[in-house]
C-alpha cells in the first residue's frame, strides 16, 4: 500500500524536475524531509524511482515513442512522467513485476483526474512489457552512442570527439552503474576524540580507497550504515576526486586559505582536516543558502573555528586580500559532465552553448584567484567535468596569462596513482579524472606554484 504513495511522490519530484526545471537533488532532498514518515524502503524506492527515470529518460522517452500511437512530446505532462515511471520500472528494475507496475500507473492516472486516459496508460505499458527483451536489446546495440548510453547526442559527440569512441563509451557507462556512498574520515576529530573509523565489527561496510586513506566507500543502500558517522562529524560525504584534488594542493597547519566558491564546503573540509584545523579558511560562495549548509557542516565537523563561510562574488576582488593567501582553492561553477552519475538532470539541463559561457566565467574568476596567491604560495584550480574548453583550455590560459605561475610536479603527493591511466600529467601539475578508470566522478585538477 505504502509503495501505491511512493510512486505518487516520485511523480511530483519527476514532474518537478521536467516541467518546472528544478533540481532533483534538491527535490528529492526536500521530499525525504517531508515523507521521514515513511518507511526507509520506501523513501529509498522514490529516490531510485526519480533518479533512474531521469537518468534513463532518453530511453524511456525513445521506448514510449516506439509503442505508443501519441508521442512522448504531445502527451499531457502528468501522463508522460506516470509513463516514463513505469517504463523505468518495466525496463530497468526487476522487483516489481510488470502487472503491478501497469495496475499502479492507472491507478496514479485515475487519481490525477486523468479517469479517460487509463485505456490509453495501460495499452502502453501492456506493449512495453510485451516487448521488453526486444526494446533492451535494440538500445544497448543501438548505433548511436547517446541512445545506447541514455545520453543526449550532443554530449555523446562532444565525447567521442574530444577521447574517441571507446573511451567515451567507457565514461557514459560508468554514470550509468550504481552508485555507493564515498566518505572521507575526519582525523582530526578522530585523533581529537580517540574514536575509531569504521566501528568494530563494522570493517566489512567499509572499502578503504587504495588511492586516498582518508576515504572509504560502502555499497549499503541509502548510505544508512554511513548516517550516525555523518551526524556526529565523525566522516563527511565526499568523492574520491575532490579528496585528490585536495591532497593535490596540499594544505598545511597554519595556513592561511581562500576558497573562491566554497559552498556546500567539501573542499574547505577537507582542506580543515588536512591542516588538522590549524589555520585560516575564507570559504566564499554567492549564494546565502548554500552557505549555511557550509556553516553547518564545518560546525558538524568541529571546524567552526577555523572555516569562516563569507557571502561574496568571485568576480568581484576583495583588494584587502591580494597577495594574502598561502592557497587559494578555485573549484569553479562549470557543466557538471563529471558529475552525471550523480545528478542525471545535469543532462536533461545542460546547452552546449553554456559551455563556452562557463569557460569565460571561469576566466573572470581565475584572475581574481591569482591575485590572492601571495608570492610562493598555490592556486588549486579544479572543476567537475571533462571538458578540454574549462579544463585543459582554462589550464593553458592561466599559465600563458600569468608567467608568474608556474605547474607544481604532484606525482609524489599523489604517488598511489601511479598507473592510473591520465596519471602521466601529474608531472606538469593536473590531471583529467574519468568516471571508469577509478571509481569517482569525472574531474579536472591543476596546481599553480607563483614565483616568489
Ligand atoms: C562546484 S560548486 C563548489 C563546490 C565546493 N567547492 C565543494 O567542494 O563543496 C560551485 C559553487 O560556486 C558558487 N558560485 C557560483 N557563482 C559564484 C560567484 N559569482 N561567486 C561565488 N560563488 C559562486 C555556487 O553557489 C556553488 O556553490
Amino acid at each position: 500500500m505504502t509503495e501505491v504513495s511512493a510512486r505518487s511522490v516520485a511523480l511530483d519530484c519527476l514532474m518537478a524536475v521536467t516541467e518546472e526545471g528544478q533540481f532533483s537533488h534538491t527535490v528529492l532532498n526536500s521530499a525525504r524531509e517531508k515523507y521521514a514518515w515513511m518507511a526507509p524502503e520506501d523513501r529509498a524506492f522514490f529516490g531510485r524511482l526519480v533518479h533512474g527515470s531521469l537518468e534513463r529518460l532518453i530511453q524511456l522517452d525513445w521506448a514510449l515513442d516506439h509503442c505508443s500511437s501519441v508521442k512522448t512530446k504531445k502527451m499531457k505532462p502528468v501522463i508522460r512522467n506516470i509513463l516514463r515511471l513505469s517504463v523505468y520500472q518495466l525496463l530497468f528494475l526487476d522487483r516489481v513485476p510488470a502487472h503491478a507496475v501497469t495496475n499502479e500507473a492507472v491507478r496514479l492516472t485515475e487519481k490525477r483526474g486523468l479517469r479517460g486516459l487509463k485505456g490509453f496508460v495501460n495499452a502502453v505499458l501492456r506493449r512495453i512489457a510485451q516487448e521488453r527483451e526486444s526494446l533492451l536489446a535494440a538500445l544497448s546495440g543501438h548505433a548511436e552512442l547517446g541512445l545506447r548510453r541514455a545520453c543526449p547526442a550532443w554530449i555523446a559527440a562532444r565525447l567521442e570527439g574530444q577521447y574517441g569512441s571507446a573511451l567515451a563509451e567507457q565514461i557514459l557507462t560508468a554514470f550509468l552503474a550504481p552508485r555507493g556512498l564515498s566518505v572521507h574520515v575526519n582525523r582530526t576529530a578522530l585523533e581529537k576524540d580517540g574514536v575509531q573509523f569504521p566501528e568494530k565489527g563494522r570493517e566489512k561496510l567499509w572499502k578503504r580507497s587504495a588511492c586516498c586513506p582518508d576515504i572509504y566507500s560502502t555499497e549499503a543502500a541509502e548510505g544508512a550504515a554511513a548516517l550516525s558517522y555523518i551526524e556526529s562529524g565523525v566522516v563527511f560525504v565526499q568523492d574520491l576526486s575532490s579528496a585528490l584534488a585536495v591532497m593535490a594542493a596540499a594544505p598545511a597547519a597554519g595556513e592561511r586559505v581562500i576558497d573562491l566558491c566554497a559552498a556546500p564546503g567539501g573542499k574547505s573540509l577537507a582542506a580543515a582536516d588536512l591542516m588538522r584545523g590549524a589555520g585560516e579558511i575564507r570559504s566564499f560562495d554567492i549564494s546565502e543558502r548554500k552557505l549555511a549548509l557550509v556553516r553547518e557542516n564545518a560546525a558538524r565537523c568541529g571546524f567552526a573555528g577555523i572555516i569562516h563561510p563569507e557571502l561574496w562574488d568571485a568576480e568581484a576582488l576583495k583588494p584587502e586580500l591580494v597577495g594574502e593567501a598561502d592557497l587559494v582553492i578555485a573549484d569553479l561553477p562549470c557543466s557538471g559532465l563529471g558529475v552525471l552519475g550523480g545528478k542525471p538532470d545535469i543532462k536533461l539541463r545542460l546547452k552546449e552553448e553554456s559551455i563556452a559561457e562557463l569557460a569565460a566565467l571561469q576566466r573572470r574568476f581565475l584572475k581574481n584567484a591569482v591575485a590572492y596567491v601571495k608570492p610562493g604560495g598555490r592556486l588549486l584550480f579544479s572543476t567537475c567535468t571533462i571538458t578540454e574548453e574549462e579544463n585543459q583550455e582554462n589550464r593553458r590560459w592561466l599559465l600563458a596569462e600569468y608567467p608568474e605561475l608556474g605547474p607544481v610536479d604532484l606525482r609524489d603527493r599523489l604517488a598511489a596513482l601511479k598507473g592510473i591511466p591520465g596519471a602521466d600529467t601529474l608531472a606538469e601539475g593536473w590531471m583529467q579524472l574519468l568516471p571508469g578508470a577509478l571509481p569517482c566522478d569525472g574531474f579536472f585538477f591543476s596546481v599553480f606554484q607563483k614565483a616568489r
